[in-house]
């Protein structure tokens, strides 16, 4: 590296930090060699910005659009500046953005800058740069360094890193982690934290390029660029007050080059890999959880939820003032729209969609509870043998706009139609099944349940009623059961109906809690639910094969659980983007906190796919079990609620 003062191009236009507490920009890093090479045409970038008119309420922010190519999905976010794929856009960030937070250092403020994104998005370049493009650590330093001339200040410098929520030292090797302590004035101290004196560039990129080795080495390997920690550079000043007395004010600068976020659905990480990527998650939505509070005046900013954020407590907030940088690929879009969508919500400007795209984006509360009942009651009112609902069963339907159309077939109204509804499935399913009478189940003859005992055919039956569901088949109650077994499954439906809304939505109502003997003459009436679907074909005794006894194969029966599966996960996230903090906190596997993540997290970016939530810093793996609990919390119920063979007995005799 150059060991000269670094100079950079004059500044066109600086930042005014009055404005917000945080700013935070997006940076575009160009497109490199390999990406390019092999293709015919220049590779166009996922992310653009929109004419300044069009950010219409202020003309202090932009319009980031983001496009991908491959398919027609397009999002739109409002930040406070965008520097794009040109060259030395990192100088331009820095005097635009940085050279202004610098000054106060002299006054004795503290000042943060982070570079966030995903891995490979251009944080490190963007943070220490190269010999010929120097990054916003060099460049502060050299500016400091100048400054301190005319000022008579001295300069320290730090370099520390918090890997899986513990502070490393970079500059100074220790056994041990360095311990955060605040004082009583609510300054943070680093215990044993190395502080280098600095008077030149020389001695900078000699005691600095140490550290960075020292970080690359720790956790990621020679081989492996990645980097698994946050590396935090810290400039302090200490500036003589100027009246006389040998009294100083000290500022800090803090220069942050963040561990890069990662998408695990989209990393084969496993091991200490996965666990890594999990805290840095974690500690990265922390983050982003601080900016918000701060830039909303919220009256609790949470620092003490992850290491980085307690640490900088005195650097973020009060007369601090902070920088975001979003480092964007130009050709990951989904990884793009992860790191904007953060950032937006952490500068809390709400995301703008386009009219393209509005059905995939929740814009209303779902009345959960309702659009249950709704498909419950649509079934109910089902009388012929083996007919085709006119609906599709939420189990089935793939997208919210498909939700309202349930409510439209059923017994809400609603202007919207249903978005590639079918009955494909529920005609291929008419085809399989072969309608007979349930009273064979009873009287040992024919259909392949009559080999059964009765609670394991009740227990089947449950498992086909379900599959059915998924197919969007309607089983006849008459043909299916004796008279007196309706009013039993009557009851039934009713403690469905209360398991599936437990489940989901955890509003208690009192009908589902009531005996059977007081509901109202329509729960009465209505018919079963629960009642066993007719088996595929009459069950051949001699048959060796036991899989030919017992109805459906079993690939069958695992494409049906497919389907139900991506059904429930569909119902649970429109459930997660809705439901009031108290319906979440009664799910299993939701605590008071995750319950405010989620709050938070959709109230700028509603969840789309499971997947979302590991913005609030869960892994994959935690993700998928906390959705299993849920699940599994509906059949527990469904457990509960199943007939024992004495009731059958005694409803029968
Ligand atoms: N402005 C730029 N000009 C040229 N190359 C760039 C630029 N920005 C980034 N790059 C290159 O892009 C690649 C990825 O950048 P970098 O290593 O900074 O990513 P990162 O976000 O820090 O990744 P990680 O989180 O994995 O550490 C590097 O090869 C880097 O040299």
């Amino acid at each position: 590296m150059a060991n000269q003062t670094v100079k950079c191009s004059t500044p066109t236009k600086s930042t005014n930090y009055s404005i917000s507490k945080v700013r935070v920009i997006v940076r575009v890093r160009p497109f490199l060699f390999h990406e390019i090479s092999g293709k015919n045409d220049d590779p166009k970038p996922c992310i653009s910005v929109l004419d300044q008119e069009i950010c219409e309420s202020s003309s202090e922010e932009v319009a980031v659009y983001l496009k991908d190519k491959d398919t027609s999905r397009n999002e739109c976010y409002r930040l406070d500046s965008f520097f794009g794929q040109e060259d030395n856009n990192v100088s331009q960030i820095f005097y635009r953005e940085v050279s202004p937070l610098i000054s106060s250092i002299f006054h004795g403020d503290n000042a943060t800058v982070f570079a966030y994104g995903a891995t490979g998005s251009g944080k490190t370049y963007t943070m220490q740069g190269t010999d010929e493009d120097p990054g916003l650590m060099p460049l502060a330093m050299s500016t400091i360094l100048t400054m301190s001339q005319s000022t008579g200040s001295t300069a320290e410098i730090s370099y520390y890193e918090v890997y899986m929520d513990r502070c490393y030292d970079l500059l100074e090797l220790k056994g041990k982690e360095i311990t955060v302590l605040d004082d009583k004035n609510g300054q943070i101290h680093l215990r044993g934290l190395a502080q280098v004196p600095v008077k030149s560039m020389s001695e900078f990129y000699e005691t600095f390029s140490c550290g960075i080795q020292r970080r690359k080495v720790a956790h990621t390997g020679l081989n492996d660029v990645s980097s698994r920690s946050h590396g935090v550079l810290v400039i302090a000043v200490s500036t003589p007050c100027g009246d006389g007395s040998e009294a100083v004010v000290t500022g800090k600068l803090n220069l942050i080059d963040l561990a890069g976020n990662e998408d695990n659905r989209r990393t084969c990480n496993e091991g200490i890999r996965l666990l890594e990527s999990a805290k840095i998650n974690q500690s990265l939505f922390a983050l982003s959880n601080v900016i918000y509070a701060l830039n909303n005046n919220k009256t609790r900013v949470p620092y003490r939820e992850s290491k980085l954020t307690r640490i900088l407590q005195d650097s973020l907030g009060g007369t601090s003032r902070a920088l975001m940088v979003a480092c964007l690929n130009p050709g990951e879009y989904q990884e793009s729209v992860h790191t904007v969508s953060l950032a937006a919500r952490s500068r809390h400007v709400s995301n703008f969609v386009p009219s393209s795209h509005k059905l995939e984006t929740p814009k209303v509360r779902i009345d959960m509870e309702a659009k249950l009942l709704a498909w419950l009651d649509s079934r109910g009112k089902t009388k012929s043998a083996q007919r085709i609902g006119p609906f599709n069963s939420p189990f089935t339907s793939k997208t919210l706009g498909s939700l309202s159309s349930i409510k439209k077939a059923s017994v809400y109204p609603s202007s919207v139609k249903a978005k590639g509804s079918t009955n494909q499935g529920a005609f291929k399913a008419k085809e399989r099944f072969a309608p007979v009478p349930f009273t064979n189940l009873n009287n040992n003859e024919g259909p392949a349940d009559a080999c059964l005992e009765t609670g394991e055919i009740v227990a089947k039956s449950k498992i086909k009623a379900i599959e059915a569901s998924a197919d969007g088949i309607v089983p006849e109650s008459n043909t299916f059961l004796p008279g007196n077994c309706q009013m039993h499954s009557c009851v039934k439906k009713n403690e469905l109906q209360s398991s599936v809304r437990k489940a989901l939505s955890p509003i208690k109502t009192n009908v589902n809690q009531k005996p059977f003997n007081e509901l109202s003459s329509t729960d009465q009436l209505c018919p079963a639910l629960f009642e066993p679907i007719t088996p595929q074909r009459p069950c051949n005794l001699n048959s060796p094969n036991k899989s030919e006894m017992v109805g459906p194969s079993l690939d069958k029966f695992h494409a049906r659980s497919s389907n139900l599966k991506t059904s429930l996960i569909q119902e649970y996230i429109g459930f997660l983007n809705t439901a009031s903090k108290e319906e979440l906190l009664e799910l299993k596997g939701i605590g008071m906190k995750m319950a405010e993540y989620i709050l938070e997290l959709r109230e700028t970016s509603p969840l789309k796919s499971l997947s979302d939530l590991e913005k609030i810093g869960l892994s994959s793996k935690q993700v998928y079990n906390l959705f299993s609990k849920a699940a599994r919390g509906i059949f527990d119920r469904l457990e509960d609620s199943s007939p024992s063979s004495s009731d059958i007995y005694k409803l029968n005799k």
